[in-house]
């Protein structure tokens, strides 16, 4: 079985987009919770332009299955993270003005800043997890980095999986994994997941740990409701 942990993000930016309280973030995630999913993800940005610091906070106390928080690790956000101590955290390299996450770590080059950062985490009982693209030399760099789990960052897989490209678009992911599982390391996967792609995601890659999706599962929400959807993912993941 592989966990579903579903990102809140596109929650927080509805919510922000009028100022008020709507939708209310912890009363969502302690549905989403008790519709199934397995975990919480939220990615705070430096200009809180959906989750807030605050919002991180507030959801420890609410949180009773995984707690994952990804994010860049600027000095604000690890003692973010050191602070409310979620189960999880995922190190994203995000430039501040990107749109959303469009790379993964180059875990040979910034291997020493990661060494440092995630032995801080591990010292402080916050299980870690890097974003890398599919690539055998950054899984390899990322297990030298001393990290619990890689995030393999999947919107190369969704964007060709699109275009029918199946066996293609998961050939980088298998080799990635498969060198993920000879070194160790837990097997995370995320971005740009939906109800089409994931079960022929999880299905090829061996010792799938956890999915962390949330554009398109709110974008799904939409037609077919939260709960409905959130149990169609579930049964993908079986
Ligand atoms: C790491 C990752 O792929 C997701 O966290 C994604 O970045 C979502 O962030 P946004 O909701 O800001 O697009
Ligand atoms: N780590 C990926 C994530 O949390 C959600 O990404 P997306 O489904 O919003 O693309």
């Amino acid at each position: 079985m592989t966990k579903l942990s579903v990102n809140i993000n596109k929650l927080a930016t509805l919510r922000n987009s009028r100022g008020g309280n709507m939708p209310n973030l912890i009363k969502s995630a302690r549905d989403i919770e008790s519709f199934g999913a397995q975990g919480i993800t939220i990615h705070p940005r430096p200009d809180e332009r959906h989750i807030r610091y605050s919002d991180a906070h507030e959801l420890k106390d609410v949180v009773t299955t995984e707690y994952n928080i990804e994010g860049n690790p600027i000095t604000k956000f690890i003692d973010l993270v050191l602070d409310v101590k979620p189960t999880q955290v995922t190190l994203v390299p995000d430039a501040e003005d990107a749109i959303t996450s469009n790379a993964g770590w180059d875990t040979i080059k910034n291997k020493a800043f990661l060494v440092d950062v995630i032995q801080t985490f591990k010292n402080n009982g916050i299980r870690t997890s890097i974003f890398v693209d599919p690539n055998v030399e950054m899984v390899k760099g990322a297990a030298e980095t001393g990290t619990d789990r890689i995030e393999l960052y999947t919107e190369s897989f969704a964007e060709e999986f699109a275009k029918g490209k199946k066996a293609e678009s998961i050939q980088p992911f298998v080799e990635a994994a498969n060198m993920a599982n000879e070194l160790g390391l837990g097997i995370n996967a995320g971005h740009d997941l939906n109800l089409d792609n994931v079960k022929y995601f999880k299905d090829h890659i061996p010792n799938l740990l956890e999915v962390s999706i949330g554009h398109a599962l709110i974008c799904e929400s939409l037609y077919l409701g939260l709960e409905n959807v959130v149990n169609m993912y579930l049964h993908r993941l079986k």
